[in-house]
């Protein structure tokens, strides 16, 4: 099966309905407002209508209280939750009773003791996302644009159903899924020309280096 493909942090219709014209079939929209990719809750609820139906609408949110999630939920009216700070597997329980929402649990990964975490999730989360740990001193607990070594992957239980993100672009994403066994990948400042500013141009790169890696053997001519 195709793996899904999530473009993260859209703050405009142009970037919106570009992403969905290629075949996203996640958009994420970043409730974190030390991110240059913030957006205020009503507007994403405008983008998000344009994409309603046509791809999974995703919300970010880091450590959220119930307020944020209230107004998040009128607003935006999103299908999935992502969280993505320390969110414990008693927290993400009752945030999927209270709201009935998808959620897609966000690990840090550096090494393999970092998957230690994951069975705790198991059961509770519809799905995970890995991506690289913060550098020390950022602001951000993602979108910093940095990968992590994908071969610590190779020691999930094969069960687990995942994203892959962090530091992803067009020259990396066929070897990303030739390595893992994701099932979809996560995409923000790789398809960026300045923090928080998303670039047409290398959004449809993006797509083209996909299609290349996703593409079947027989109509490659290989
Ligand atoms: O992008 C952000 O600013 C952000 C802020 C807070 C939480 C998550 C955030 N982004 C997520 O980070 C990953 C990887 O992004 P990148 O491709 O390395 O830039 C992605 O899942 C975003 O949803």
């Amino acid at each position: 099966m195709k793996p899904d493909i999530k473009i993260c942090g859209l703050k405009t219709p142009e970037a919106v309905d570009r992403a969905l014209e290629r075949g996203a079939t996640h958009i994420g929209f970043i409730f974190f407002e030390k991110s240059p990719r913030y957006i205020e809750p009503d507007l994403a609820g405008k983008l998000a209508d344009r994409a309603r139906g046509k791809a999974m609408i995703v919300a970010v949110v880091v450590n959220p209280d119930n307020d944020d999630l209230d107004e998040i939920m009128t607003l935006v009216k999103p299908d999935m939750l992502q969280l993505h700070g320390d969110e414990s597997p008693e927290r993400v329980l009752t945030i999927k009773t209270l709201y009935n929402v998808l959620v897609m649990k966000a690990m840090p990964v550096r090494d393999r003791d970092d998957l230690r975490r994951v069975e705790s999730y198991i059961g509770i989360v519809d799905r995970f996302l890995f991506d690289a740990k913060p550098p020390v001193g950022s602001d951000l607990p993602g979108g910093n644009g940095l990968s992590f070594d994908w071969s610590v992957l190779g020691w999930l239980d094969g069960r687990v159903d995942y994203m892959l993100s962090g530091g992803l672009n067009k020259d990396n994403v066929g070897f990303a899924l030739a390595s893992t066994k994701a099932t979809g990948v996560d995409i923000s400042s790789g398809v960026e020309s300045a923090p928080g500013v998303k670039d047409l141009t290398k959004i449809d790169a993006f797509f083209d280096a996909f299609a290349d890696a996703t593409m079947p053997a027989h109509a490659s001519g290989s």
